[in-house]
């Protein structure tokens, strides 16, 4: 069965076409480099905004059907960064841990990294993970967690997703 993944770019700025968005192509480059099996991705841009957010989550889980939903920016002190309030709107069970290691591994790169508030959580059977808008930060931050999340999807009868295991190691316990 094909995985459905979608990358959500969460910036003002990408959606105006003030910059190139590169976190999108940066995290779609990152799961086609670490995941052998099948997926089918959708690429999005939505403007930040507590609202805007929310309603871009709710369509790509409930309406698309995703399995899993990488997106960046919007999670740091600006009063326009409102992504993390989204997930609250949205997400149904909240897993801390996600947070905490991308910001430890982020940590080892900058003192900043403490500003992110990135995190992750489920609505239904969609998987949102949220990473800071560097795109430099992508890797990072999928290295560290990404092994975990093939058998979170398993666990939530979510698509299944294989790595390859020398790029990304993915943990199935027993
Ligand atoms: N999608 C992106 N593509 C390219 N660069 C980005 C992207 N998102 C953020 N950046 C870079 O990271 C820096 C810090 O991100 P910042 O917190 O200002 O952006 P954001 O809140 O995620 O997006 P924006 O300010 O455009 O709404 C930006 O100055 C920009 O250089
Ligand atoms: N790995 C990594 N994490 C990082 C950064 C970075 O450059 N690399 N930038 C930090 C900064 S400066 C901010 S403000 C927050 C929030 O970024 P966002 O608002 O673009 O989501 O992510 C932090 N986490």
């Amino acid at each position: 069965m094909t995985a459905k993944i979608a990358v959500l770019t969460i910036s003002d700025r990408a959606a105006r076409g003030e910059y190139a968005d590169k976190s999108g192509p940066a995290m779609e480059e990152w799961l086609r480099w670490a995941i052998t099996s099948p997926i089918e991705i959708l690429r999005q841009i939505t403007p930040d905004g507590r609202a805007e957010v929310a309603q871009a989550l709710r369509d790509l889980a409930d309406v698309q059907g995703c399995d899993l939903i990488l997106a960046s920016g919007g999670t740091g002190p600006a009063p326009r960064d409102q992504t993390p309030e989204a997930m609250a709107d949205v997400v149904e069970r909240d897993f801390p841990g996600f947070g905490e290691l991308m910001r430890a591994v982020s940590l080892r790169e900058v003192p900043t990294a403490i500003l992110s508030r990135q995190g992750a959580g489920t609505r239904g059977k969609c998987l949102i993970i949220t990473l800071p808008g560097k795109p430099s930060a992508i890797a990072t931050c999928l290295n560290a967690v990404f092994p975990a999340v093939p058998y979170c999807l398993d666990l939530m009868g979510a698509g299944r997703i294989d790595t390859d295991p020398a790029r990304c190691k993915a943990f199935r316990p027993g």
